[in-house]
């Protein structure tokens, strides 16, 4: 072992290269060294990047390379709401980890405007997490070959991709072919774990029995049709991770009593904003925000944050409805996320700051049965971007948003 300024001086002698500090040093002694030697090369104080309080062994161990300390952002809390789930049930509050004044405050609107109106009622509707590995083939008879094998051995395939892991399960195989490429789109249900990890390695070696047993080989255990943290319309119209809906009835008076606006004007908003225009601009979103609250939710609760991509893919409804009574109009709003992943074990949430995150939610770890945390976890965020979209569409028809951005946010 040795300090951490003997260290730097080893990594500028050449004798050691920065990610090989941390096998001749505890890790935050190896993070120590790699700050001095980027402070002295770049000219930098990074303070404030060392001051961090989580254990740095663990963090080094599976969630970052070439650690130097920490990037913190800071949260807040919106909530408490009300949420009848299939898997959420009670009140939630929502953690939530951004820089951009203004966006939890608005989500916070959002929430009490849809608790004092009763509450949201929200659904996982499908879910499965997809690899899609690509295969060579030396022509369409082979591809064709192929997929018919694959069609009749599923079970095979399931029997080799169950053998990683306790808790995936395989739901499916879904085949394509483009000339001598063949795809095919495994999708599993990985319980608590947002699974990429996971359905990799079992998708991995279901890929070694299709090797065996057809004319296919192995490109690349990802062929992009999964499709993993790209825009696709795959996500969108099969979903990935968890398709889950939020939805509420606002009455009337508290639209105009707490969100400044009316119902008529919030669905028009929503209409010629979030439908029309996103039609004219070829968006794979026809929503407001809700890579926003996606995006904090994910920061906070320790998601992979590139899966906002995906995530965000979101259409927001809005219309009146005519009460009986006295005919009054009232507010129907509702998301429908179409591929969020989300886990409450593995990956980031093991880290202690957002295991706390999923402590004030009461999702941390597996759930019972399985799977039913992380359900649950996509209930509360896709009613959080419910919220987003009802506070921001409000403030844009009662024409607030700049100055809401002045208020908070500058
Ligand atoms: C800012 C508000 C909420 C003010 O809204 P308001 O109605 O003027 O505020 P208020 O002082 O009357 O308070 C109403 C409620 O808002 C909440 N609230 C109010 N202030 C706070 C605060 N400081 N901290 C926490 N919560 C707060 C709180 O729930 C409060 O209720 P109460 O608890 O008092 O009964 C409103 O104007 C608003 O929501 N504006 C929209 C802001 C927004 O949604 N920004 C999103 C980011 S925009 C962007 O990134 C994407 C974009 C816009 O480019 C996408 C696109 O193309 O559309
Ligand atoms: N490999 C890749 O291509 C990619 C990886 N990632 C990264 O993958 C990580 C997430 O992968 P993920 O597989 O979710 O996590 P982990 O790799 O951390 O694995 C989670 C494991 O937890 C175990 N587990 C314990 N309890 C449960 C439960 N209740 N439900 C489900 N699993 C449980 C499972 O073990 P067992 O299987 O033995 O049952 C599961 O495989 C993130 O760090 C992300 O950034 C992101 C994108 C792509």
């Amino acid at each position: 072992m040795s300090d951490a300024e003997t260290l730097a001086d080893r990594v500028r002698d050449g004798e050691l290269r920065l990610y090989e500090l941390d096998d001749h040093a505890d890790s935050d002694t190896a993070a120590e060294a790699r700050r001095r030697l980027l402070e002295a090369e770049t000219e930098t104080t990074l303070e404030t990047i060392g001051d961090y309080s989580f254990p740095a062994a663990e963090a080094a161990d599976t969630a970052i390379e070439n650690m130097i300390g920490a990037a913190q952002i800071p949260m807040g809390v919106a909530g408490p709401v009300a949420v009848d789930g299939g898997a959420a049930s009670g009140a939630y509050y929502l953690p939530l980890a951004t820089t951009e004044g203004a966006l939890v405050a608005s989500v916070n609107r959002g929430l009490s405007v849809i608790d004092d109106a009763g509450g949201s009622t929200a659904r996982v509707t499908k879910n499965g997490m997809t690899r899609a590995p690509v295969f060579r083939v030396d022509g369409v008879a082979e591809a064709a070959e192929t997929v018919e094998w694959v069609e009749s051995h599923e079970a095979d395939l399931r029997e080799a991709a169950e053998s990683t892991t306790s808790h995936g399960e395989l739901l499916g195989v879904e085949s394509y072919v483009v000339g001598d490429s063949v795809y095919l789109r495994f999708a599993y249900d990985t319980k608590d774990a947002m699974g990429m990890n996971m359905v990799t390695i079992a998708t991995r070696e279901a890929c070694d029995v299709v090797e065996a047993e057809t004319p296919a080989s192995l490109v690349a255990v990802s062929g992009n049709l999964c499709s993993d943290k790209k825009p696709a319309a795959i996500n969108a119209v099969e979903g990935r991770g968890r398709s889950v809906t939020a939805d509420v009835v606002i009455p009337g008076e508290l639209v105009e009593d707490r969100l400044g606006t009316t119902a008529e004007g919030i669905v028009e908003a929503n209409t010629r904003k979030n439908l029309i225009g996103s039609a004219k601009a070829g968006s794979l979103g026809f929503n407001a925000h809700a890579a926003n609250v996606v995006a904090a939710a994910f920061l906070a609760t320790g998601q992979d944050e590139a899966h906002v991509v995906e995530g965000s893919n979101a259409i927001t409804t809005m219309e009146t409805r005519e009460r009986d009574e006295d005919g009054s109009e009232d507010l129907y709003a509702s998301i429908s996320l179409a591929s969020l992943q989300v886990g409450t074990v593995g990956g980031g949430t093991k880290l202690p700051t957002q295991a706390e995150a999923l402590d004030v939610l009461d999702l941390r770890g597996g759930g019972d049965p399985a799977g039913e945390n992380a359900n649950a976890l996509a209930e509360v965020i896709a009613v959080g971007a419910l919220a987003g979209e009802l506070s921001l569409l409000a403030a844009l028809s009662s024409r607030h948003l700049a100055s809401a951005h002045e208020d908070l946010g500058r």
